[in-house]
């Protein structure tokens, strides 16, 4: 059974929502002007340490990363150059410890959490119907919510499912407005033709269905079984107030939903990186987030959400570990660092 039995049960769970500690921010905006460096001089780690602050205590022993896994049926449209049994020999790659994301997640020492949803099999084509039933939706919803580990202190998520980035263009339009063109990418490489056949399929399914739904019946629509795992577990996150790490533009497009089901939806979340998937720079500007990193990785799996969990690990360590000015003046007698 769901842990989300109806649509109105998640659209209630979507809309009401922990919000940040404001005391907690100013009281670390307050620490980090008595550090002992010029002010502001640590730029973003400087965010990076308030927000992960007004979230939970600062400390981040376990880092986890959840890649959800899924098929599509929009494959049948020629969108991707990569047939569908590429997902289920990634997951097996991703087992054995052979993928880029296993190498990141060792990096970045994050518990790497695989999940493969509906045993593979795929979605609706959605050039011809929903892409999920709404007991579908909400039993791969309650999967990913359920998918986050007990404890961790950091989440990132990524994505495996050949034929995703098509579905996550389709439901960006759907949300934020404009056409096939507007989000089609290269994916996982596509050439002139393919990207033609690409742009079709999006906006034979935006005709299809249409824009003029609730932003979870769009993700219902439009997405596919991981893009519904990744809402849960986003939403999961927030009611355990565990600040989230979006991948590229697949992750963030499965979670966009949440930031239009409540303002400050999103406020637990950062995008780790820009993705060289067209399309990332208009959907992070959509949503008034800042990616951290711009490496012009265009790969999915949690691959740039990996390589931004050392970030958020030195901003906490900055901000934990150094001296204020008083305490070197304490230490050392009299020499009190002052500006001139
Ligand atoms: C070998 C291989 C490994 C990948 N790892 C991530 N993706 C990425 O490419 C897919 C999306 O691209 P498209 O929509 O064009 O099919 C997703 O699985 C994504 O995670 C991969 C793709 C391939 C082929
Ligand atoms: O940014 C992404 O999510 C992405 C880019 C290319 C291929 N797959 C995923």
């Amino acid at each position: 059974m769901s842990r989300f039995r109806s649509m109105d049960a998640l659209s209630h769970a979507c809309h009401n929502l922990p919000q940040p500690d404001n005391g907690a921010r100013a009281a670390i905006r307050a620490r980090e002007a008595i550090l002992t460096k010029p002010q502001g001089s640590l730029g973003t780690l400087e965010d990076l340490v308030a927000w992960f602050g007004s979230w939970r205590p600062l400390s981040l022993d376990t880092a986890a990363l959840c890649v959800f896994a899924g098929n599509h049926g929009v494959l049948a449209q020629g969108v991707s150059s990569w047939p569908g049994s590429v997902t289920a020999s990634m997951v097996g790659n991703f087992d054995r410890g052979g993928a880029a994301i296993n190498q990141l997640a060792r990096c970045a020492d994050a518990a790497l959490h695989v999940i493969p949803v509906n045993g593979l099999k795929a979605t609706n084509d959605i050039t011809r119907a929903p892409a999920l039933s709404e007991a579908q939706f909400l039993e791969a919803v309650s999967l990913g919510y359920d998918a986050v580990p007990e404890t961790c202190d950091l989440l990132a998520l990524g994505e495996m499912g050949i034929g995703n980035t098509t579905v996550a263009a389709a439901l960006s339009a759907a949300l934020f407005g404009g056409e096939g063109r507007d989000w089609a990418g290269l994916g996982a490489g596509l050439d002139e033709s393919g990207i033609r056949r690409k742009i079709s399929a999006i906006d034979r399914a935006l005709a299809l269905h249409g824009r003029d739904h609730d932003p979870l019946t769009l993700a219902r629509l439009y997405g596919g079984w991981e893009l519904a795992a990744l809402l849960g577990a986003a939403l999961a996150a927030r009611h355990r107030r565990i600040p989230v790490l979006l991948d590229g533009f697949v992750v963030t497009a499965a979670v966009a939903p949440l930031a239009l089901c409540a303002e400050d939806g999103l406020a637990h979340v950062r995008i780790a990186h820009y993705s060289n998937e067209q399309g990332h720079r208009s959907l992070s500007a959509k949503l008034g987030l800042s990616p951290l990193l711009d490496l012009a990785l265009r790969l999915g799996e949690g691959s740039g959400a990996a390589l931004a969990i050392p970030l958020v690990r030195a901003a906490i360590a900055c901000h934990t570990g150094m001296a204020s000015f008083d305490d070197v003046a304490i230490a050392d007698g009299t020499n009190r660092i002052s500006a001139r």
